[in-house]
């Protein structure tokens, strides 16, 4: 199970990979000295009648091959490990560099329990491939040949049969490999669905507990798990049956070297001296073969888990370079645009064209579903059209994709809070400027919600630790933009499931962020739309129509249906 991106990560550090090999085979050469210093100690105390200094000589011999056996043996476990470290932390800094670095709205096309499987399990799972794998699959070919070499002086027809039997144990192992393949992938999809599964359950909780459906979740939670544990339980099986298949070659291997000397020995062919010599290095002949068959499930599973890593690690990265030098935002231009989603029967939006020009309040309005949200993403930059064209001041935006998204703030409509104090919260730098903090917090109104918090901006929040409401969400939201003090703001209303006294104050913190300021925003409240200068009505797919809120009032078109014929004016 040799996998490319993998053996690529050797690279990195070759002389830990050679250390390991290295010494694994130094302590075999220590091997060859122990075995043949025991044999001719016992030949000597037993048969030749040996004088006592050549027998301490022997037993010294012995015990410094065994000494150094051990050493090496250690020695080669120890850089083994140090590799296989090295590769999980270096992967894991690519793993996290790509969530940042890749089109964010790819990284969420996955789940994230799939996602933390990949990083926490899967890298995981590669460790056993670094530490103990790769070095016994170089070791279970460099060990016996290293053998053979002393073997095949002493006795041509004991070499020959070890070179003929060794070859049985990789035959079984990688027919038996072949038949475990489905299985094994079949095991790290369910585990991946199952952390998918669990992940998502436990976000929806509340939904769930209100509707009265955990119990059915629990259910098909405890289906999942026990599909896995099926699944698992036959790659366990199939692991026991190779190993159970390996030793018996490997033994019954022995065995016929064994018979072959003991034979050759009784009719005098042979001497006591290399035949005990070779009766002692062949279970050691055929360990390494053994131990790579005991590794070779873990390499399966390593395989399987860097198919997912490396596709990860395979995402395009956002483009970085900037190839248009940096202009104040004049005006952005869609040209005919339309958008399909990957794999996506119909376009999310159709041949749209627009002009949104510096200083204007752009709103779009729209049914679910009518693409505002697919629009806006595209105006980000974080998708790129499939047909038609978008121009940020004349210029292809593709082109100034980086430099266009460091000059835009965003206000999502569900911002995402960190687990770190709220100053962190709004800066999203490590080192927080606190007067800009504390002014961002204040213009938005964030410091009067926070009076309550005994650190106040430096209160620790986010999952497991102290939650904010929803309006203190979109507040700390609209101070980040305010803390970029970015020109242009995007905004997908944060209003909705607000009571009352937080959507008011949530209205006038965007008011004060959107004066003075060019905005494109997914509008859901009136008081956005009549503020705005353009307003665009989606509809399936397609912009309806476009104006003042009093053109479109006037109009009594698609816009005036949405505001329900003016009764929601
Ligand atoms: N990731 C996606 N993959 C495939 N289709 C998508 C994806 N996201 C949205 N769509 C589809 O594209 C169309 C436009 O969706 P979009 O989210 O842009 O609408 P919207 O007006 O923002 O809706 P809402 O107000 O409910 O957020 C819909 O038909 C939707 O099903």
């Amino acid at each position: 199970m040799i996998n490319k991106n993998l053996l690529g990560e050797l690279k990195k550090s070759p002389l830990l990979f050679s250390l390991t090999v290295l010494l694994a085979l130094l302590g075999a050469l220590a091997t060859v000295v122990e075995y043949w210093a025991l044999a001719s100690l016992i030949d000597g105390l037993i048969f030749s009648n040996l004088g006592d200094e050549r027998l301490k000589g022997y037993l010294f011999l012995t015990l410094a091959g065994l000494a150094v056996k051990v050493l090496c043996q250690l020695g080669s476990d120890f850089f083994g490990l140090q590799l296989s470290e090295m590769v999980q932390v270096e992967l894991r800094e690519a793993l996290v560099n790509k969530m940042k670095t890749t089109n964010p709205l790819l990284v969420r096309s996955q789940s994230i329990g799939q996602l933390m499987t990949t990083y926490l399990e899967g890298v995981d799972k590669l460790a056993v491939y670094f530490h103990s794998y790769l070095p016994q699959l170089v070791k279970s070919f460099g060990i016996p040949i290293c053998f053979l070499v002393f073997i095949f002086q002493l006795d041509l027809i004991s070499g020959l049969v070890m070179v003929v039997t060794l070859p049985l144990i990789p035959f079984f192992m990688v027919l038996i490999g072949k038949w475990t393949t489905s299985i094994t992938h079949l095991q790290w999809k369910k585990l991946q669905i199952l952390a998918a599964y669990l992940q998502d359950v436990l976000r929806g909780l509340e939904t769930l507990k209100i509707l009265g459906r955990s119990k059915d979740q629990g259910e098909r939670i405890a289906e999942v798990s026990e599909s896995y544990r099926v699944t698992t339980l036959k790659v366990q099986r199939w692991a026991f049956l190779s190993s159970l298949v390996l030793e018996l070659a490997a033994t019954l291997s022995i065995a016929i070297v064994a018979v072959g000397l003991g034979l050759r020995l009784v009719t005098g062919e042979l001497n006591y001296l290399p035949a005990f010599f070779i009766l002692l290095l062949a279970p050691e002949y055929y360990q390494p073969m053994r131990e790579l068959g005991g590794f070779f499930h873990s390499g399966m599973d390593a395989d399987e888990a860097a198919q997912d890593i490396y596709a990860f690690l395979q995402l395009p990265d956002r483009q970085t370079q900037v190839r248009v030098p940096a202009q104040a935002f004049d005006h952005l231009e869609f040209k005919n645009v339309s958008y399909n989603y990957p794999g996506s029967p119909a376009l999310a939006v159709e041949d749209i064209s627009f002009n949104w020009r510096a200083g204007e309040k752009l709103a779009l309005v729209g049914m679910s579903g009518s693409g505002k949200t697919t629009l806006l993403y595209l105006a980000l930059g974080f998708i790129t059209p499939t047909a038609g064209e978008i121009l940020l001041n004349g210029k292809p935006l593709k082109d100034q994709v980086a430099i266009w998204q460091a000059k835009i703030g965003l206000v999502p409509q569900d911002p995402y809070v960190f687990r770190t104090t709220i100053a962190h919260n709004i800066a999203l730098e490590n080192q927080p400027e606190p007067n800009r903090v504390r002014r961002a917090s204040e213009v938005s109104g964030l410091t009067g919600l926070l009076a309550d918090l005994p650190a106040g901006l430096e209160t620790p929040v986010g999952q497991g630790v102290h939650t904010l409401s929803g309006g203190q969400t979109a507040l700390l939201a609209i101070s980040r933009v305010f803390y970029q003090a970015s020109e242009v703001v995007f905004l997908d209303e944060p209003t909705d499931h607000l009571d009352l006294a937080s959507e008011s104050q949530v209205l006038g913190a965007l008011k004060n962020l959107l004066a003075g300021r060019s905005a494109f925003m997914i509008a859901h409240r009136l008081h956005t739309i009549r503020d705005a200068d353009q307003v665009l009505v989606m509809d399936k797919g397609r912009l309806v129509e476009r104006g003042t809120y009093d053109q479109l009032m006037a109009r009594q078109g698609a816009f005036y249906a949405l505001t329900g014929g003016g009764s929601h004016a």
